[in-house]
């Protein structure tokens, strides 16, 4: 039978309706209660998403609660309005105040069914909820055409007093009936089983719309909505970031793009704008003060971002090979390829290639990218800016006559400053062992010692590439000779190896010079 809802019209029989709860049982989170400002923002950033149904709050908690539904009802355009009450007059008059604004309004009423909620919650007897089930639909009905009642801990309900009261319920005019994971203790068979019991046993269950509100104890919370759903429901209650009460509410951004990217599976459709999940996302972050984390479906930093040398090389190739869905589908810009160190040749050949390099060769390369491997074992992240400062280090050394080899360094406020310095020259690797008023001072020593010259130091500056203690050093060493003057740079996560690659990079620039004045004089 085709169903006819009060707000939606005639329902096609694979719509969705997607009624976010992110103002209401998202709130209930500790330490994400939001301000009139923010609730309003948020609001207006939800209608905009597309969801159908916007629990806004819970009217009778607080002046605030009350009047934040009351200006959201009376400013946010689109979506159905919806303010909860529990079976109490007072909660049902007080939501029915708050949405009156409304173009479109719902009464979202509720009451515990299951046999440990009666008794030591309610402290009421089966019948006596029943009745409540009656008269709290039948109020809120003088409110509005559009009532949904829940029975909250439904999944641990026995099943033939949830069938009295849902048939209860609907005679007494909802239009929506929602069977709650209260407390996420179901699993996807028991969904299944609930929702096709009471589509098939209650009378007039065909010309309602029911729903799955579930919780993420169990990490279930998506898997068990979607099996709500697959059993007939069609409103799914769901929370942006999957925010909510204890572990949180069934996330609105799995739950929409399971559907969009699993239409096999789940042939529904809702109507999100998918592309302004990431924003919407983000705004809740922000008002909140709490992220999500990185690894969280859709919307964590890392869902759409690649490491691994071998995934980054499927990408390359064809992106299928490694993402479900596109990240701008969701609204990120684009998929990231993190360098790191478990990046492989064809990510860093690519990256350089962004980062505005041409054809560096291949000799150049393998060497970037064998210090580059080195750079990414001593840091956790390394950034377009410390392969620019290597790549540019590389690239510069390319054929010079003095190359870095090794060096270790002696410091500290008691041991005479020392420095252990290979270098290779024309082909043969030399060392020396020099001390100085400093490792500085001793490495430049060392360099004077396998490479006597009698070029002047006229500047030594050291700067940091990127931010933190764990980040390069990029040094600038300025020579003089006969007039000459070359800057050379180095850049390291230790200092005094970045001084030495500048200063050996300072001196190949003035070899260069001299060869080019003087063709003769090659050598030191
Ligand atoms: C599963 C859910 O998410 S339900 C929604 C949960 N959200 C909230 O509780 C947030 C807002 N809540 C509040 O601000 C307050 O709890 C209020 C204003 C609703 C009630 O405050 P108080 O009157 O101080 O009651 P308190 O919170 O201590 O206890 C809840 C009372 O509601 C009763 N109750 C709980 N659910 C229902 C219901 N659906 N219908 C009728 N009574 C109910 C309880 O039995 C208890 O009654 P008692 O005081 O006679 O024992
Ligand atoms: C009020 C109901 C729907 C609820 O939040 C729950 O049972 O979790």
């Amino acid at each position: 039978m085709t169903i006819i809802h009060p707000n939606f019209g005639t329902m096609d029989a694979s719509r969705v309706i997607i009624f976010d709860t992110t103002l209401r049982d998202g709130e209930q989170s500790p330490g994400f209660s939001m301000n009139l400002d923010e609730k309003l923002r948020m609001a207006e950033t939800l209608a905009e998403l597309g969801v159908d149904v916007l629990e806004a709050g819970f009217p009778v908690a607080s002046p605030g609660d009350f009047e934040a539904v009351n200006r959201i009802a009376q400013s946010i355009k689109g979506p159905v309005i919806c303010g909860l009450a529990r079976s109490g007059v007072a909660d049902i008059t007080r939501a029915g105040e708050a949405i009156r604004p409304a173009e479109r309004k719902r009464i979202h009423t509720f009451i515990s069914t299951s046999p440990l909620h009666m008794k030591y919650k309610l402290r009421m007897e089966p019948d006596a909820v029943l009745e409540a089930v009656i008269a709290s639909v039948t109020l809120a009905r003088n409110f509005t055409d559009d009532v949904e009642w829940s029975a909250e801990d439904g999944t641990r309900t026995d099943m033939e007093f949830l069938l009295r009261c849902v048939e209860a319920a609907i005679k007494a005019g909802a239009t929506t009936i929602n069977i709650p994971d209260t407390v996420g203790y179901a699993v996807p068979e028991d969904m299944t089983r609930i929702f096709t019991t009471v589509r098939e046993k209650v009378p007039g269950a065909d010309q309602i719309i029911l729903s799955s509100h579930c919780h993420n104890d169990l990490g279930l919370a998506v898997a068990n909505t979607l099996a709500g759903v697959r059993a007939g429901a069609r409103q799914i209650e769901c929370t942006i970031n999957g925010i909510g009460e204890r572990a949180g509410n069934a996330s609105l951004e799995e739950v929409v793009m399971a559907i969009r990217t699993r239409p096999d599976a789940n042939p529904y459709h809702h109507n999100i704008e998918t592309t302004r999940i990431l924003r919407t996302s983000k705004l809740l972050a922000t008002i909140t003060g709490f992220d999500v984390q990185p690894n969280k479906a859709i919307v964590g930093r890392n869902a759409f971002a690649h490491e691994s040398g071998i995934h980054q090389d499927g990408m390359l190739k064809n992106a299928a090979t490694y993402e479900i869905m596109t990240p701008e589908s969701v609204g990120w810009q684009k998929t990231s390829l993190v360098m790191g160190k478990h990046s492989g040749r064809a990510a860093f050949r690519d990256k350089l290639s962004l980062l505005g390099y041409g054809d560096i060769g291949d000799n150049a390369l393998n060497d970037a990218f064998r210090r580059f491997k080195d750079l990414a074992d001593r840091k956790k992240i390394v950034y377009d800016e410390d392969i620019v400062a290597l790549v540019d280090d590389e690239v510069t050394r390319g054929h010079q006559r003095v190359k870095f080899v090794s060096l270790e360094t002696w410091g500290g406020s008691k041991a005479k400053p020392r420095a252990l310095l290979e270098l290779e020259i024309d082909g043969v690797i030399q060392s020396a062992d020099c001390l100085g008023d400093g490792p500085v001072d001793a490495t430049f020593n060392a360099i004077h010692a396998l490479f006597p010259h009698t070029a002047n130091l006229l500047l030594f500056s050291v700067g940091a590439v990127t931010e933190g203690t764990d980040a390069q050093a990029r040094c600038t060493v300025r020579l003089e000779e006969d007039g000459k003057m070359v800057d050379g740079q180095g850049a390291d996560t230790d200092t005094i190896v970045a001084a030495a690659r500048a200063y050996v990079h300072a001196l190949n620039k003035l070899i260069t010079k001299r060869t080019r004045s003087e063709p003769a004089a090659l050598s030191a």
